[in-house]
């Protein structure tokens, strides 16, 4: 089969490599216990669970200034086929809500800033979109206009209109493919288009991207992701909102970033780069990462996110040592 597939990719010009990562990132259960044996296994040797190790996680924080990072779909909401009606719950956003009274909070997503700022509807978080090539503080309102932090691609703007016009033209043969302008970048998403189709649409995809070189190409969850080739992700927008937040060289800061996606990769390479922080990887199976911990899915977020405030609020309500008093 796998020999058949290889010449098929080859013949469609598309590498074995590429098919398979299409895949990768739309797992068929074939024999539903082995996906969990394999991810049991997965997360005792490597990756174990932040609500299991959770006391290790908040050991580690002591004395320390968290940081909460969060990438939105399938972090936040749930994946759903139509990327306009993910919704995060009213739960969620609370617990969001109360993680931002406690810790600076910053949502970190592929989409544009201002779709992801409207999904999640809390002013008080950091926003940075498009995969972190735009990055928001919060507070701006009305007297206050908005004051933009970071928005390393703006060159690319025109480019990106352009080549949203020419993905719509190019895709729209395609039943089910969805072009998603993200501001800064592009999304062609394929998940509800027919298996047999992907090659034809990565094909298309690929010709249209010739056309402009400055343009990267990558993929994410059942996504094609076109954006600018700049020395700029989601890494280099969880540093640059340390750096903002007055953490740049600080050994008391621990960054936690949560996210299930490729593209989160970069941030948890930077943690550990930086040898500080908690990388924690959403997924129901077993993935390489370089994130630490895992969660399996948005509830499982929801419940560290409360257990996080849980703990903040009984470790600075917690009495005092008792002082004796000299004699
Ligand atoms: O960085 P993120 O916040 O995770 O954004 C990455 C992409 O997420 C969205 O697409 C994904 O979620 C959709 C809704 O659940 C789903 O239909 C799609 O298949 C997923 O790839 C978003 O629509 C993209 O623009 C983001 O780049």
């Amino acid at each position: 089969y796998r020999d058949l597939a290889a010449a098929a990719a080859r013949s469609a010009n598309c590498t074995w490599a590429e098919l398979e990562a299409m895949r990768a990132a739309s797992p068929t259960r074939s024999r539903p216990g082995a996906d969990v044996d394999e991810l049991t296994a997965w997360m005792q040797r490597k990756h174990p669970s932040a609500l299991s190790k959770f006391e290790q996680i908040a050991s580690a924080s002591k004395g320390k200034k968290i940081v909460m990072f969060l990438d939105y779909d399938g972090t936040l909401s749930p994946i759903v086929a139509n990327p306009d009606a993910a919704y995060m719950s009213d739960a969620m956003r609370e617990a969001v809500r109360d993680v931002a009274k406690h810790f600076p909070t910053a949502i970190v997503s592929g989409r544009c800033r201002d779709k992801v700022h409207n999904f999640v509807g809390l002013s008080e978080l950091y926003y940075a979109g498009s995969h972190g090539m735009d990055i928001k503080g919060p507070g701006s309102n009305n007297l206050q206009p908005e004051s933009v932090l970071c928005q390393p691609a703006s060159e690319f703007l025109p480019m990106i209109d352009e080549v949203y016009k020419v993905l719509v033209e190019k895709t729209k043969s395609t039943p089910g493919a969805k072009v998603e302008n993200n501001k800064f970048c592009l999304s062609v998403h394929f998940r509800c288009v027919d298996e047999k189709r992907w090659n034809f649409l990565a094909e298309q995809v690929k010709a249209v991207i010739k056309d402009f070189p400055m343009l990267k190409l990558t993929q994410g969850r059942k996504v094609f992701e076109l954006r600018p080739s700049i020395m700029w992700d989601k890494g280099k927008a969880l540093e640059f909102l340390l750096e903002s937040l007055g953490f740049a060289s600080c050994s008391d800061v621990l960054p936690v970033y949560i996210g299930d996606d490729r593209t989160d990769e970069d941030a948890f390479k930077v943690l550990r780069k930086r040898g500080q922080g908690v990388g924690i990887l959403v997924s129901k199976c077993a993935k390489e990462t370089s994130a630490s911990y895992s969660l399996q899915d948005p509830a499982e977020v929801m419940e560290f996110l409360l257990r996080l405030v849980e703990w903040k609020r009984r470790s600075s309500t917690a009495a005092p040592p008792m002082v004796r008093p000299r004699v």
